[in-house]
């Protein structure tokens, strides 16, 4: 099974869980989230772990292009997460910038209704870059993602 733990706010832990066999860890760069780290601390904890063991997700909320290419370049990253209002054009056009990174798209979802996601995936495919992975999270008002949540049954 692949597991991603995310939050990740110090080396020590970051070793810990990669240890523990998660495959992946989500380094939160959204400030206003409780898990949020500096580009700094993403660093020290990418040199705490080895690529071999675990993949390392930069997750990302409404950031602008030249943000992500930046953090990029100060941190290996091997996935991006992003979590909120992008649209398909900013993903083609992030795909051109950083080619060699996958994408994870998160949608929030109000209801067991997957019929929004299916246009936005057809917007992507005209714009020429579909998400490489789509994760989806329960809606809060309040809250672009971490709520934990569950998903509405139908
Ligand atoms: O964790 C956060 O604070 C966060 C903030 C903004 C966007 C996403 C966030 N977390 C990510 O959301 C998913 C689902 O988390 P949860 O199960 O709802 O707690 C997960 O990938 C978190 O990394």
């Amino acid at each position: 099974m692949w597991t991603k733990i995310c939050g990740i706010r110090d080396a020590e832990t970051a070793r810990m869980v990669a240890d523990l066999g998660a495959s992946a860890l989500g380094l939160n760069f959204y400030a206003p989230s409780p898990r949020c780290i500096s580009v700094e601390t993403a660093g020290e904890i990418a040199a705490a772990v080895s690529k071999n063991d675990v993949v390392l997700v930069g997750l990302f909320v409404n950031h602008s292009l030249e943000d992500i290419e930046a953090t990029c370049q100060d941190v290996s990253l091997d996935l991006l997460q992003l979590h909120g209002d992008e649209t398909p054009e900013f993903l083609a056009e992030l795909a051109e910038r950083l080619p060699n990174l996958p994408l994870i798209r998160a949608f929030r979802v109000r209801e067991a209704n997957l019929e929004s996601i299916a246009a936005y995936l057809s917007d992507c495919d005209r714009c020429g870059k579909r998400p490489d992975y789509l994760l989806i999270d329960a809606y809060s008002p309040d809250a672009f993602g971490g709520p934990a949540k569950w998903l509405p049954g139908r």
